[in-house]
């Protein structure tokens, strides 16, 4: 089926956190439109951006955009933004049942708000390989209250000024901002309105249940900078897909989820029915400093506005705990039979090491010594209509300076230019169509002393293979020994940890231009990520639509 959506983007005032901000809303919803699909249907949507100043573009998370690289919807690749007043087609198909997302991809405007959920179910003649008998999804984000604008200027201030933790979590949308932190405020500055049931804004999320049915609970996660722990207040949860992937079912107690992941977990309603419980998420792997964010189980008919859980929110794991989400990240194999299985070797290896740098007295982030900016002229329309200049022809390297006594625990060496230099970049790494290709993502010490910080890394087109994860530095010898090649799980997001590296493997099959790139939303905007083409003698051509900036513009 066809399934047609007319979008209009512009700011609008809303409270997802009781806060009064502006937010970057389509059709003045924040989170924005549900997309409701069935695997094969094609989604077109007639975006029009109603932003007074500035270009727009969505980015359709998971979907793999085969034959439409042209609308996957990232500024700088696959076309120029759409600008003020203009509207622009995309239309493409959903090649996966799952639980996926769309967002902003310019900027950071995905902080500002800009996002929405894409459940895909699969066609009435085909059965999950689970049973539930209701299903229902949760988008987590996290909130700020500076503008995107100001957080921007902050990364590129000389002192550097970070986004710092958000104000609060929200859980499709909704999160309350524990008003008592605002200075002098007690609930009653002007910014803080009150955070009861009179403003249904600040109503809890509600999920309702009833008594001995099992559900099915899509959790995907939109956060700009937080990983996240996500609990269900007794009751344990069942995984059995992984970003639209089967895997072998695992229970677990609480869920680790990071930026551009997403989860089906099955849980049972067999606890205490005449109360209602906490679903919570917490933060990991960074200090925390932001309070749980809260939605309401409700065991039907239970009311919820009287019968809030008796219960203290929930708590989670250390947030600096990282055995326990490497050992989490490890549960997850795929379910035989249910996927291709894994290519048993690669025809290219690259090694990619994440570094933080200055340049320029900047802060910025870079991969094997480049830090990614964003060039005026799309990649897709550079490759396909032969702009020579559109970038460096200068390959970035497949591996780290070659210092083989690199030491990922460091502060970079103050004498040693390799570590200390990095420089901007921006030509992709090519590949050769159907190329079988390991990427390795090698994490480190950042500029702050005994400090390295997780890395949730996101690959556009497809969804790769996680071959193993690693502390400290890869070895090449000997690691790739024990990488698993019997069941790795696929999917599009992998998390790297703090002084750790994780291995996936992926066919560049699919003609086209593709971010890999760190899906915290100021870190890529710092520079972490890598683009790679494939296939590119076999681009198609490209709608007129997705050019007319940089090196595209007609010339007379
Ligand atoms: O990108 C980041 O910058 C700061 C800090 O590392 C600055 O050195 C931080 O916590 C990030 O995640």
């Amino acid at each position: 089926a066809v399934q047609y959506y007319d979008w209009t983007v512009a700011y609008t005032y809303a409270s997802p956190d009781c806060v009064e901000k502006l937010v970057m809303a389509v059709n003045g919803e924040v989170p924005g439109p549900r997309i409701d699909a069935t695997e094969g249907d094609t989604i077109v949507v007639n975006l029009t951006n109603h932003l007074p100043t500035e270009g727009v573009v969505i980015h359709w998370h998971g979907m793999h955009q085969v034959g439409t690289p042209y609308y996957d919807g990232t500024a700088s690749v696959s076309q120029c933004t759409i600008n003020s007043g203009e509207t622009f087609t995309y239309s493409f198909i959903v090649d996966r049942a799952g639980t996926y997302f769309w967002h902003g991809h310019f900027g950071m405007q995905r902080t500002a708000g800009l996002y929405g959920s894409i459940i895909v179910q699969l066609p009435d003649s085909q059965k999950e390989p689970f049973d539930y008998d209701d299903e229902a999804s949760v988008l987590l984000s996290d909130w700020w209250h500076k503008s995107i604008y100001e957080q921007q200027l902050g990364l590129d201030s000389i002192p550097f000024r970070f986004v710092g933790e958000p104000q609060s979590l929200l859980i499709e949308g909704r999160g309350k901002y524990n008003c008592a932190l605002d200075p002098g405020s007690n609930g009653a500055s002007p910014s803080c309105l009150p955070c009861n049931a009179s403003n249904p804004e600040c109503a809890y999320h509600v999920i309702p249940v009833e008594h001995g049915k099992t559900y099915r609970l899509r959790i995907a996660s939109i956060t700009s900078l937080s990983s996240l722990n996500f609990v269900l207040e007794g009751h344990n949860l069942t995984v059995v897909t992984i970003d639209g992937r089967y895997i072998e079912p695992v229970v677990v107690e609480n869920l680790d989820i990071y930026s551009g992941q997403s989860y089906s977990v099955l849980f049972t309603a067999d606890q205490d029915q005449s109360r209602n419980y906490w679903a919570g998420i917490n933060v990991r792997g960074r200090v925390p400093n932001t309070t749980t964010g809260l939605a309401v189980l409700q065991y039907l008919p239970n009311s919820t506005d009287l019968q809030l859980p008796p219960s203290k929110p929930p708590g989670s794991p250390a947030w600096d705990d990282f055995d326990y989400s490497l050992a989490q990240a490890r549960l997850y194999k795929v379910k035989p039979g249910y996927e291709k299985p894994v290519p048993q070797s690669a025809g290219r290896t690259l090694i990619l090491l994440n570094t933080q740098n200055k340049i320029n007295g900047h802060i910025k982030w870079a991969i094997n010594n480049v830090s990614f900016v964003f060039p005026p002229t799309p990649f897709l329309a550079a490759f396909k209509l032969k702009l020579k200049n559109a970038f460096s022809p200068i390959a970035p390297p497949d591996l780290p300076p070659n210092k083989p006594d690199f030491n990922i625990f460091a502060l970079p060496n103050p004498n040693d230019p390799s570590e200390i230099n990095a420089n901007f970049g921006s030509s992709p790494y090519v590949f050769k169509l159907g190329e079988i290709v390991d990427v390795i993502v090698q994490n480190a010490n950042t500029l702050n002393p005994n400090n390295s910080e997780i890395h949730p890394w996101h690959l556009h087109g497809h969804d790769f293979w996680i071959l193993g994860y690693g502390k400290g530095k890869f070895d090449p010898q000997n690691d790739p020994q024990s990488f698993n090649l019997a069941d790795p799980p696929l999917r599009n997001t992998v998390a790297v940890f703090p002084y750790g590296w994780v291995a996936i493997r992926f066919v560049a099959n699919n003609p086209g231009v593709w971010p890999f790139h760190c899906h915290i939303e100021s870190h890529f905007y710092m520079g972490m990520g890598v683009i790679f083409a494939e296939g590119i003698h076999k681009l198609p051509s490209l709608p007129t639509e997705t050019l007319g900036c940089g090196l595209t513009k007609p010339r007379h």
